[in-house]
């Protein structure tokens, strides 16, 4: 049976620090996002006295909610905080609904691709990558649903080295076409915008329309803390790149819709659980493979080889830097040979993840 694989490679020496992995691939074909109702919360954690604030940790910027309008200022009070490290103390609730965690504030395209795998599944805003990881970890949360890859901007290497630290599986990917929208306050039109704050990925990806409009750019942590921010500040002079569900919760009007230079905006994210699938004999399957190769000529070309073989489709290679591990230096002569440095290292580790897809 043929397999569809993503590699993902490394360097490095032996001991529990993985640095490559390899991915088999799993197609997914559904690439429309679902519209969804923001289920955002996590009930265990609500109300809890040590989570950050949501108005000024994503932009570093301090915000007032008591600058907003009553009913606004209320809504967003309301919303679900962000979980961080120091919260997970907390006994995660038991409720029957799935859990999943992801990296942002409701109406984040994370969020979206979270309820796009589990349509009636309870999110989990974390702060960072590596809280929704340990959300997992901890049992706060049943899933994690993290961005890997943007089909314009590439991989994302931080969620690839924090696989490679963390113990959860791949179980699962969802593949989602982001449609981002040009967000303001109720009555402010597009020439009245000075800036326009979002995730780096959305600015770079509607780097068309913002040249057009003029506006100074400003990188938040994700889309829905950029809509969350100018709501809450009641910015006048600023705009948001959000999706038309985080327009819906933070109160935003919607001054253009599919402002993406490229219609099909992919990102792929892993679901990762504490345990691993067992794969199914009669689906096509996916499978995800860390490994450390040892110095010397061809060893890529040999271990790609085990697969070329086989007739296995590789769909990504990515190499992550071996931290503990120094760059090789080239020798004085300045001849283009490298003088090895390092002690030759082994074969580390071989993980196959099997992944299965709907
Ligand atoms: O900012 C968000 O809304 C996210 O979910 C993050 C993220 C990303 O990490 O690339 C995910 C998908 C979008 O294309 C843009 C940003």
């Amino acid at each position: 049976m043929a397999l569809e694989c993503v590699a993902v490679l490394g360097w490095g020496d032996s001991g529990s620090s993985a640095s490559g992995l390899v991915f088999n691939g799993v197609r997914n074909s559904n690439r429309t996002p679902r519209k969804c109702v923001c289920r955002g919360g996590f009930s265990g954690l609500s109300g809890h006295s040590v989570i950050k604030s949501a108005d000024n940790q994503n932009t570093g910027k301090s915000s007032n909610v008591n600058d907003v309008p009553g009913k606004l200022c209320k809504d967003l009070i309301s919303l679900p905080k962000p979980l961080t490290v120091a919260d997970f103390t907390v006994t995660p609730n038991d409720g029957t609904k799935v859990r999943i965690s992801f990296k942002g504030l409701p109406g984040s395209f994370s969020e979206d691709a979270a309820l796009k795998a589990y349509p009636k599944c309870e999110t989990v805003p974390c702060d960072e990558f590596e809280d929704a990881f340990k959300a997992v970890e901890l049992w706060l949360a049943d899933k994690a649903v993290l961005p890997i890859e943007n089909s314009s901007s590439g991989s994302i290497h931080r969620n690839y080295d924090l696989l490679l630290r963390h113990r959860l599986h791949i179980v699962g990917e969802v593949q989602l076409a982001a449609n981002f929208c040009l967000l303001a306050l109720p009555g402010i039109k597009a020439d009245q915008l000075k800036r326009v704050l979002s995730h780096p990925q959305a600015l770079a990806s509607s780097d068309i329309v913002l040249t057009q409009l003029g506006v100074a750019r400003e990188n938040v942590d994700d889309t829905a803390s950029a809509a969350q921010y100018v709501a809450s500040n009641g910015l006048r002079d600023a705009g948001a790149v959000a999706s038309a569900r985080a327009a819906e919760i933070y109160g935003l009007n919607i001054l253009a819709d599919r402002i993406q230079d490229e219609p099909d905006n992919i990102t792929r994210f892993l679901v990762l659980a504490r345990d691993p699938i067992i794969p199914r004999t009669d689906k096509l399957f996916k499978t995800s493979i860390v490994f450390t190769l040892d110095e010397g000529p061809g060893v890529l070309f040999k271990a790609l080889a085990v697969f070329a073989l086989r007739e296995i489709n590789l769909t990504k290679i990515e190499s992550r830097p071996q931290r503990k591990r120094p760059l090789r230096v080239v020798d004085d002569s300045n001849n283009g040979t490298a003088k090895d440095t390092m002690q030759p290292v082994h074969l580390n580790r071989v993980n196959f993840s099997n992944v299965g897809h709907n």
